[in-house]
């Protein structure tokens, strides 16, 4: 099975980079994988797969941190992130929000398809993510989007490498590693380095054993 690994800065996956003795480049092809560095964003990240996705995967990884919605949620938690949404994408109505659905322009919604049943996979927990260019950190906006969309976790690309996988009908896992509670921004309560380890782990046993 050939797969493309998917992060946004080589500092997410730097342990298995590392692992697996990596040059410094933001494409790299393996013999078993090839991995795309793609940057931070939704359009970096949508920039970098239509130059490199284009059907010759069996399946795309995407690998990052995420802040979770879920206080109870340890952080170092992995989320199988099976559904995700980009929450922005719309127009304001006074009051509401009009999704890019209702306005008839498209889809705000992806699922990550894919038939992957090894234990690996189905031992995550699993949760609806949604996809911003701003970070949330407004005990207002926080609300709000909740009630919205219900989110587990948040990200700044899940929805943009959903996307191009269903343009390009390539089946998605998207791996996400808990860091931080979505709340008004507290950087030192982050748990940077135990969200990337535990990714990293996921990551390297599920490469080897897939
Ligand atoms: O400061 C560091 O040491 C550091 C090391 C590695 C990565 C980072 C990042 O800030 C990565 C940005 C990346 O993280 C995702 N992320 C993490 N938490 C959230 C959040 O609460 N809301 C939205 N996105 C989040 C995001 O996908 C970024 O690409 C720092």
């Amino acid at each position: 099975m050939k797969i493309l690994l998917v992060a946004a800065t080589r500092a997410e996956i730097a342990l298995l980079i590392a692992h697996f003795d990596l040059p410094e480049q933001d494409f790299i092809r393996t013999k078993d994988f090839d991995l795309l560095i793609t940057g931070v964003g939704m359009t970096a990240t949508a920039f970098a797969l239509g130059k490199h996705l284009k059907g010759n995967y069996n399946l795309v990884l995407n690998l990052g941190i995420a802040g979770s919605f879920d206080h109870t949620t340890p952080l170092g938690t992995l989320i199988n992130v099976t559904t995700d949404e980009f929450a922005e994408l719309g127009a304001e109505n006074g009051d509401t929000f009009l999704s890019i659905d209702e306005l008839g322009f498209g889809k705000a919604r992806y699922t990550a398809k894919n038939n992957l049943l090894s234990d690996a996979v189905k031992k995550l927990q699993k949760g609806h993510g949604i996809t911003v260019n701003r970070v949330h950190g407004n005990e207002n906006s926080i609300s709000r989007v909740v009630s919205r969309f219900n989110p587990a976790i948040e990200s700044m690309e899940g929805a943009a490498v959903l996307y191009c996988c269903d343009q390009e009908s390539v089946p998605c896992l998207q791996i996400r590693s808990i860091s931080n509670y979505v709340e008004p921004r507290n950087k030192d309560s982050w748990k940077i380095g135990l969200a990337i380890k535990n990714l990293n782990d996921w990551a390297i046993g599920f490469l080897t054993n897939t």
